[in-house]
């Protein structure tokens, strides 16, 4: 029988392009909300949530994935360490997949980040990220640029919280201090997605860096990740494990 899937945010850029691939992958649309929708009922209705809308939302639809027993997949960015935990929670109760970047491209990105960041030293080598998107977008720096900042402490064997941020560098700031990582926001156009890590040394830098040139990437990542969270144990997930990495 074809998978059920709920949409959260059905009106938006994702939204659309999710509805579409949820078809072509042979799943059944259960449904879809806007801002004004009734998530309660979106969630029974559904096999499983996708929810590509706002950080706002994101405690409530995990809650509801909870009580529901309903495997989530989360997309929406920008979200605060208590809305983070309280999906964490949700995800003791069922399978959530919670994952900045739907694109395979950037799970391997990530995994590559922290591998190289284990294997260079932060007092040679400086770790910026440098992120550009559409003029749309409301948050800053971009949930794959923290993701990458994240990816890099822990190569580090620390948190970002620990290793600590240095963005929106402005006037007289100092120098750069030696382990923070830089974050640099750029935003115009209809940029649909790019991310560049650089590790800055005296004598060498080295850059990764990705680019979507169309944000299907992320709506068919999302709908693969719906697959395969139907049938894994309650737990919180991200791409990385989808597509076997993790
Ligand atoms: N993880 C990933 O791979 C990706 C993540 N994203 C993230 O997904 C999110 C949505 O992006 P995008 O589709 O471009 O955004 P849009 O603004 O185009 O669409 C947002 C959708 O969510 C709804 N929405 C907005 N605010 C709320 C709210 N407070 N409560 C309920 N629903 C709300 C909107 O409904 P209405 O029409 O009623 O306003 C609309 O349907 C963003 O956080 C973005 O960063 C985007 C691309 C890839
Ligand atoms: O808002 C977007 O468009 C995107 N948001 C995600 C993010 O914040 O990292 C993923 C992708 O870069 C597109």
């Amino acid at each position: 029988m074809a998978l059920r899937i709920g949409i959260a945010g059905i009106s938006g850029r994702m939204g659309q392009l999710l509805a579409e691939e949820v078809a072509a992958a042979g799943a059944e649309l259960a449904g879809g909300i806007t801002r004004a929708g009734d998530a309660a009922a979106l969630f029974a209705a559904s096999d499983v949530v996708i929810d590509f809308t706002h950080a706002g939302t994101a405690e409530r639809h995990a809650a509801l994935a909870a009580e529901h027993r309903k495997p989530f997949i989360l997309g929406s960015s920008g979200l605060s360490l208590a809305q983070e935990a309280a999906v964490a929670a949700a995800a003791r109760h069922v399978p959530v997949v919670y994952a900045a970047n739907f694109s395979p491209g950037v799970a391997m990105l990530l995994a590559l980040a922290e591998r190289m960041s284990a294997a260079l030293p932060p007092e040679q080598y400086d770790a910026e990220i440098v992120e550009m998107h559409h003029r749309q977008k409301v948050d800053a720096p971009s949930g794959t640029a923290i993701a990458l900042g994240r990816a890099v402490a822990r190569g580090r064997g620390q948190t970002l919280e620990e290793v600590g941020m240095e963005s929106g560098r402005h006037g007289h700031t100092g120098p750069r201090g030696t382990g923070p990582i830089g974050f640099a926001t750029l935003r115009g156009g209809q940029v649909v997605g790019e991310h560049t890590l650089l590790f800055a040394a005296g004598s060498e830098h080295i850059a990764l860096t990705h680019r979507s040139f169309d944000r299907r990437v992320y709506a068919t990542g999302a709908v693969r990740a719906a697959h395969w969270a139907a049938a894994q144990p309650p737990g919180l997930y991200d791409m990385k494990h989808v597509i076997g990495l993790g």
